[in-house]
């Protein structure tokens, strides 16, 4: 059996970085089948290739030319999360040290060890936002090589608990703060692969998604 390396909670992207301190990080190619499916060669920034059945489910690392890989930190598996409020999503603007740095993204973080990803995806807006989330629901994966990191995030949505709480910025020295924004009027500079799939026609409202986007 695959064991995948994990992250530490508390250990920063920094800290993940010096391969003293690496995991160990044994990954079979036929646990990720699909990481082996598609071959290309780099290309600037967000390496991606999409599954010709579906859009927005998966997006394959396609085999970038990394050097040295085996000193390279680990993939990072992450989520992000939609809250849905209205037609609107919430975004906060990162700080300048921290991944994502100037750009506007969703309440986001890494897998812990043990969690599922309905339960990071609670804990994440919460210790972002302090908000509570109710109907959380898995929306697609996005498995990207974004600035020299492989990313796997998945992203979920959900609803406020209590549609009257407001978000709180709860960890200022990494975000400047939380706002709902409008589907069609999305602030810049937004987090390059969210963009990429908003500006795509990715829409985390959609009723039924993740039947829409399931691949085959
Ligand atoms: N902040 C943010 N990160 C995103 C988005 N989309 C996306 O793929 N990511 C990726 C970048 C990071 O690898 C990961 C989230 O990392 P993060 O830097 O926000 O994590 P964090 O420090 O808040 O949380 P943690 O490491 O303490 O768990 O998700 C997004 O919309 N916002």
């Amino acid at each position: 059996m695959a064991t995948v390396g994990l992250r530490a909670p508390g250990i920063s992207p920094a800290t993940k970085c010096d391969t003293n301190r690496r995991p160990q990080h044994h990954v079979s190619r036929s646990v990720f089948p699909l990481l082996s499916m598609k071959i290309e060669k780099p290309k600037p920034t967000v390496q991606t290739s999409s599954m010709s059945t579906s859009k927005w489910r998966v997006k394959v690392v396609g085999a970038p030319d990394i050097k040295n890989k085996e000193l390279q930190p680990p993939p990072e598996v992450g989520v992000g999360v939609f809250i849905l409020k209205d037609n609107k999503i919430l975004l906060g603007r990162r700080r300048s040290l921290y991944v994502a740095a100037n750009t506007y993204g969703l309440p986001a973080g890494h897998l812990e060890l043990g969690e599922t990803y309905e339960e990071c995806a609670a804990r994440e807006v919460k210790e972002e936002t302090g908000l509570d989330i109710k109907n959380i629901e898995l929306l697609t994966t996005n498995n990207l090589y974004h600035n020299a990191t492989h990313l796997d995030i998945t992203y979920l949505r959900a609803h406020l608990s209590d549609p009257n709480q407001t978000p709180q910025n709860i960890e200022p020295d990494k975000c400047e703060g939380w706002e709902w924004y409008d589907l069609n009027n999305l602030p810049e500079p937004m987090f390059g692969p969210l963009k990429e799939m908003l500006r795509g026609g990715f829409n985390p409202f959609a009723s039924s998604h993740y039947e829409k986007n399931q691949l085959i």
